[in-house]
């Protein structure tokens, strides 16, 4: 495949909102994921490569490297989207939370963008249009937060491999960071924890995936922006 996007953690979400906004014969689009869901199905029909992937280990990290290097000459741009929120809790040992909020948000990225390199510039070669990389970050990476510690820590891990990677890979590639505070909730989310959280912005509302999918079409769409970060937080700052 030419020019294609990859986007981490596809098949639910922002992830699947993404793959089906940014797939085109022009830019094919391969999705990993690590559960299996009815949502793979209509991917599929779309003609978008579904590739499972479980990022928890060094060893997944690089199956899905190789695989791509099997099947792609060039890419256009990898999403790492993929992610796990996890709070501190009294059932995991704080090493092992720690250690997975890590791996899922800087190990994959780390790895995965230089592995994909060449095919990044590959891109740029034959288009004369930089490839780009686009980080999912967090609002908690400038704020922190209580109750996912480990998660706040690798995100803003995360958000300085956005300066390392931008710095290491210009002009050929662009790599730039989105930061979330609330794009949609999670399906056991209770009332009272929406109403709170509405009321932690400006704005006051989840704005859904769209919000994400178009500052993602914003960085690929520029030819200028590289090394920042994309702040989708309803003014939280200044609540
Ligand atoms: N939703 C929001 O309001 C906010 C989101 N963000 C960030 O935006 C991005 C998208 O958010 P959202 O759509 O809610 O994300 P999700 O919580 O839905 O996670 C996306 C996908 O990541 C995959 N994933 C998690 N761990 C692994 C792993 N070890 N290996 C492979 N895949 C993995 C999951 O795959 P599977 O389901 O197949 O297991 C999941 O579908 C994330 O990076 C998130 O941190 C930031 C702030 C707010
Ligand atoms: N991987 C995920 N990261 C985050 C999620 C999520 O559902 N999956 N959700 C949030 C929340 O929206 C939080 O910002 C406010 O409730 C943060 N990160």
């Amino acid at each position: 495949m030419d020019h294609a996007i990859i986007i981490t953690g596809g098949s639910q979400r922002l992830g699947l909102a993404l793959a089906k906004a940014l797939h085109s014969k022009l830019t094919p689009v391969i999705i990993t994921y690590r559960t299996e869901r009815a949502s793979l199905v209509e991917l599929k029909n779309l003609g978008i490569t579904c590739v499972q992937a479980d990022f928890s280990s060094d060893e997944g990290i690089a199956a899905f490297s190789q695989y791509v290097k099997n099947h792609c000459s060039s890419l256009s741009a990898i999403v790492h989207n993929a992610s796990d929120w996890l709070a501190e809790n009294t059932e995991t040992p704080p090493s092992l939370i720690m250690k997975a909020m890590m791996q899922i948000h800087v190990q994959t990225p780390y790895q995965l963008n230089l592995a994909f390199q060449p095919l990044l510039e590959r891109f740029h070669q034959e288009t004369n249009r930089a490839a780009n990389v686009i980080h999912l970050t967090d609002y908690v990476v400038d704020k922190g937060s209580k109750k996912h510690i480990a998660y706040a820590a690798s995100k803003a891990a995360l958000a300085n491999l956005t300066l390392s990677f931008s710095a290491l890979l210009a002009p050929k590639v662009k790599v730039n960071s989105i930061a979330p505070s609330l794009l949609m909730f999670n399906i056991d989310d209770s009332d009272s924890y929406k109403e709170k959280t509405l009321k932690k912005s400006l704005m006051q509302i989840a704005p859904g995936e769209m919000e994400g999918v178009e500052a993602v079409q914003y960085l690929l769409k520029s030819r200028y922006i590289t090394g920042h970060t994309l702040h989708l937080d309803g003014g939280r700052h200044l609540a």
